[in-house]
This record gives structure tokens, sequence and C-alpha cells, in this order.
């Protein structure tokens, strides 16, 4: 049994069917890419599996449990955390309490979760901005803090929407290289990606969504070759040759 499985996962907005009998399964310690042009359901996908919206049908299997329709705060307390593409820390917090909120969740103890806290931080690399209001951060570092306080909750499976959007290549290198570390390290990952080159480098295998449905599903390569997903990406050729 997979560790996550997405069956016939469908939502409809007023007609508009954003997501449309999307099955995929996903197993421990693979990652899982998500391409699709914009508009094309990924973000949905996401919040239908991790909560924020009920899926109009479908079920979302994780770990034997049927955790479709669960409410977000139980989706992530089950194991199953994503980030989100805007970011939203409480900007007048500091990092380290940012994180040690989310920290706080797993440990009592104040002084472990800010132990704890403070290991995450030093894992996603934002040590030097630890006691630096949140709201301070540059985009690169927001990022960053998005991915710790989503890993202070110790997820089994973490969900990454477009964590390197809004970066310029210089910022997007070492991130891929701390995604690729999460990755060795065997964390499940599903994520959303239009940067070809980190979806590439760090997929096992990768989903294509075009207009809600799934398009392909494969390799990085076989998806990249694959004549339909060109077609579904004219227009945004530059995107796929960007690897
Ligand atoms: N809350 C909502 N109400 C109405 N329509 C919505 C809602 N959320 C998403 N949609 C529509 O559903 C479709 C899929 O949107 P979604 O955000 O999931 O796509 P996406 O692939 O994540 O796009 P992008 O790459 O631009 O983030 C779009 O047509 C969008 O306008």
């Amino acid at each position: 049994m997979s560790l996550l499985q997405i069956e016939g996962l469908s939502k409809s907005f007023a007609g508009l069917k954003a997501l449309d009998r999307v099955t995929v399964s996903v197993e421990e310690h693979e990652v899982l890419g998500i391409i699709g042009p914009n508009g094309a359901g990924k973000t949905t996908f996401f919040s239908c599996i991790a909560g924020q919206i009920t899926p109009s049908a479908g079920r979302v299997v994780f770990d034997d449990r049927d955790i479709t329709g669960w409410p977000a705060w139980k989706v992530a307390r089950a194991g199953l955390v994503r980030t989100f593409q805007l970011m939203r820390p409480f900007e007048s917090m500091t990092v380290l309490d940012n994180v040690a909120a989310a920290t706080h969740s797993r440990h009592r103890s104040r002084r472990v979760a800010r132990d704890s806290a403070a290991e995450v931080i030093e894992r996603v690399g934002l040590s030097e901005y630890r006691d630096r209001m949140s709201g301070t951060l540059p985009t690169a570092g927001l990022k960053r803090l998005e991915l710790a306080r989503a890993l202070a909750l110790e997820p089994q499976v973490l969900m990454l929407d477009e964590v390197l959007a809004g970066l310029v290549p210089t910022e997007r290198k070492p991130l891929i290289d701390l995604l690729a570390t999460l990755r060795s390290e065997g964390v499940t990952l599903l994520f959303i990606e239009h940067i070809m080159a980190a979806v590439m480098t760090l997929s096992d295998r990768v989903l294509v969504l075009h207009e809600g449905k799934p398009l392909a599903e494969g390799t990085p390569h076989e998806v990249t070759s694959n004549p339909r997903v060109v077609q579904a990406y004219l227009g945004e050729e530059s995107q796929i040759a960007e690897s």
C-alpha cells in the first residue's frame, strides 16, 4: 500500500472543473514533482489533499487512513504538511519565534521547542536571521522560513508549493541543493514547481496536470519528452527549456 493514495480527486468551482479525477499514488521516500501550465489545478490539488479545500469527489488515503475532507490542522497533525505560494509568517515575530510556534505543537517544553526550532533554522540555512523580525526578511529568507515552519512540524509527507518562485537563479541554486539534501535524507516530497531544472534534478516521478486533468506521469525525462506535454506548454516553452 502506498503512503499516499489519491483516487479520482475532483473539485469544481461554480461549474469550473479546477481538478478533474486525478489519481496518483506516492510511496514513502518518493519525490513527486507536479507541473502544469498556469491554472492547471496544481494548487487546488494540494489544497484538496491538505484540507484547505473540500474536494467535490474522490478520496485521499494517507498511511492507511481515509483523510478526505479532514480540516487542515488535522491533516497536518496526521503528518502531511504543505507550504503556501504566498508566505504567511507572523511578521512581527522573530524567525526563531515563528518556527518555535510550530515546534511547540510537537514539544510541550518551551526550551525543547526553541532548541528544536533553532536546529530547523540551522538546517535551512537561516541562522544568521534567527533573531530578525520575519517581516524584514528578503524573499529568499521568507521562502526558507516557510520551509522551516513546515519542517518544524516533523512531517511524514512534505508538500511544497512553488518554493522557488520569485527567486533569482543565484538564490535558487542553494535552495535546490537544500531540497536535494532533504531528498537524500528520505523525506517524502510532493512539490509544485515551474523551474524545470529543479523538477528534473529532484523528482523521482513527475505528474503533469493540464486543465485539471492528469496529462502525463513518468520520470522527468519521460514527461518532458512527451509531445502532449510539450504541446500543453506551448507559449510557455521557455519554462520547459529552462532545464
Ligand atoms: N477559490 C476559487 N474559486 C474559484 N475558482 C478558483 C478558486 N481557486 C482556483 N480557482 C480556479 O481553478 C483553476 C485552477 O487553479 P489553481 O490555482 O489550482 O491552478 P494552478 O495550476 O495552481 O495555477 P498557477 O500555476 O497559476 O498557480 C483556475 O482556473 C482558477 O482560476
